[in-house]
């Protein structure tokens, strides 16, 4: 592979000494070169012919594609009180005279600690981006008996909220023995329109095992001013955040105003969702419940359509913009013939279309199961409701109601085709799975986080969120989780899986014949 490449000449070449070497450089000198690369072997070039404007400037990403492993290591950081209070003293960690911690082998985690986003790489390829791993640091930045800190959560909910609130209360009261910790009530509103509530472990010992949300939550009414006005009234100094990614923008938001009034203010993000869209991080909490509870929704359908002639159940499941409920639901029953999600366009007439697919499978097995993603289909549906672009509080797009629509389509094609009449069993159990206590496994992960995010705080981090990346919790700043949703990727093996698994029609190359066949025809 020939490859060409020139870089500033202020700066030294990136590459290690080794490679250096190879290449006959000087390490530390700045100077334009062009190289080929063989099987891995580098072998320098004559200096370029091209003009200087444009081959002077060259990105990270294409320095770092060609250098060695040493050089090319990126921190994603996350901010520090002291970027902005640089004389903030700090204490000993009180963890050392924990009776539990102070006989774990390595209490506290490493400044040098860090997890590497991309665990699967080529040999040669750049290391890139890592995260600061999270857990208590030797130092903190705030006396535990001056620590106030409150809770807030924000957007739809989610299963293990409670729990998350839960061990954020008993961890800073067990690890760092904070006793000072305030409920914001009704979300982000709550900052400025309603009361809060003191917070102990005794008054949080039960409620991981309710649903919902022990503090309440609301959309919209993100008013930074106010926000950060009620903080500074209230004399708090940590803030816990549990949202999705609107709440992480707002977090974004304080975590600034803070910074400009330049308060001694952690701000800290637990991101929440049951969509499971929240980028980076593995999964959200409450996504394994939710697709637990799914099964039960799906396991109705199909013994209902099993039952009868020409059966087909729809089970509609959370999933605005992606589908990754309906997608592990699905993958996990073995019992769905059919999944549609907002990533995935479908479409129903003709050769490879939804109708002819139905149509199969009942003669084969007489019955069928589709799982449909609330957010699937969406520009069908609008175009043939014409319904007006409707948004909630917080500015989230309100959905059309695709099961409805989908089931009286499929009762129509077939009446009206005469072919067979079809027994449909519509099931919509979009909020009873989110509505419900986390299980076991998310109730550790959500102890996970909150205490990922105590130790962050008190350690001085602010403006970050917490969530594991390749099963290794870290330090996330706020920007990289707001910056895009997390999406199935149809190219990735997990789709392929599903699509194994159920047979279904991969409708986008479908789709592509049909758009070709209709451009011939034109
Ligand atoms: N761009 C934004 N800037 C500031 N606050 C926002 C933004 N988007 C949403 N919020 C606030 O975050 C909270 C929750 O947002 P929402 O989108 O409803 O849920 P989620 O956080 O689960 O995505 C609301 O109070 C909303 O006002
Ligand atoms: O009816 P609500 O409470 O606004 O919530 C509905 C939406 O909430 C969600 O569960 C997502 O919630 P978040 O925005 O909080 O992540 C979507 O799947 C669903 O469309
Ligand atoms: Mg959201």
């Amino acid at each position: 592979m020939d490859i060409s490449v020139s870089f500033s000449k202020t700066r030294p070449p990136p590459f290690s000494p080794s490679l250096c070497r190879q290449l006959s450089l000087r390490p530390n000198a700045p100077q334009l070169l062009r190289f080929s690369r063989n099987n891995g072997t580098f072998r320098r070039k004559p200096p370029p012919t091209i003009s200087r404007p444009n081959k002077l400037a060259v990105t990270a990403i294409q320095i770092s594609n060609l250098s060695e492993n040493e050089d090319d290591f990126v921190l994603e950081d996350v901010p520090h009180l002291t970027d902005f209070l640089p004389n903030l003293p700090s204490y000993p960690n009180p963890l050392q005279k924990s009776q539990g911690y102070s006989i774990v082998k390595k209490t506290f985690v490493s400044p040098e600690d860090v997890v590497a986003e991309n665990v699967v790489i080529q040999k040669g390829s750049p290391r890139g981006v890592h995260f600061r791993r999270t857990g208590p640091r030797e130092k903190v930045y705030f006396k535990p008996e001056e620590v106030r800190a409150c809770i807030v959560t924000c957007g739809g909910l989610c299963p293990g909220i409670n729990t998350v609130i839960r061990e954020i209360v008993c961890g800073l009261n067990n690890m760092y023995n904070v006793e000072d910790i305030l409920g914001i009530e009704g979300g982000y509103k709550g900052f400025y329109s309603k009361n809060t509530m003191m917070l102990t472990p005794k008054v949080v010992n039960h409620i991981h095992k309710c649903g919902g949300t022990f503090l309440r939550t609301s959309r919209g009414g993100h008013d930074t001013h106010k926000i950060v006005d009620n903080i500074e009234d209230r004399g708090i100094n940590q803030v816990y955040i549990i949202g999705g990614d609107g709440t992480h923008k707002g977090a974004a938001l304080i975590y600034e105003e803070v910074k400009k009034r330049g308060l001694q203010v952690a701000v800290a993000g637990i991101p929440k969702t049951i969509d499971n869209d929240i980028a980076v991080i593995d999964k959200s909490f409450g996504f394994d419940t939710a697709v637990e509870e799914a099964q039960r929704a799906i396991n109705a359908a199909h013994v209902e359509v099993e039952s009868v002639e020409n059966g087909v159940g729809i089970v509609k499941l959370m999933g605005r913009y992606s589908g990754f409920i309906a997608m592990y639901a699905t993958l996990a029953s073995r019992d769905v013939d059919c999944c549609l999600i907002p990533e995935s366009p479908f479409y129903l007439e003709g050769r490879g279309g939804l109708f002819e697919f139905i149509e199969q499978r009942l003669k084969e097995n007489g019955h069928l199961v589709i799982v449909v993603a609330e957010g699937a289909g969406q520009e069908y549906i609008a175009a043939e409701v014409h319904a007006a672009d409707k948004k909630d509080a917080s500015g989230n797009k309100l959905l059309l109601d695709i099961g409805p629509w989908l089931s009286d389509k499929i009762k129509d094609h077939f009446s009206m085709s005469r072919k067979m009449a079809v027994n449909m069993k519509y099931i919509d159990p979009t909020y009873m799975i989110r509505a419900i206590p986390s299980n076991a496994s998310d109730n550790i992960y959500c102890t996970l986080l909150a205490h990922g995010a105590v130790h962050g705080a008190m350690a001085g981090y602010t403006g970050f969120t917490v969530g594991p990346v390749n099963s290794k919790h870290a330090y996330i700043p706020i920007a990289r989780v707001t910056e895009k949703q997390n999406k199935v990727k149809l190219t990735d093996r997990m789709w392929a899986r599903l699509l194994a698994s159920t047979n279904q029609p991969s409708f986008v190359a479908s789709d592509q014949e049909r758009v070709e066949k209709e451009i011939m025809n034109i």
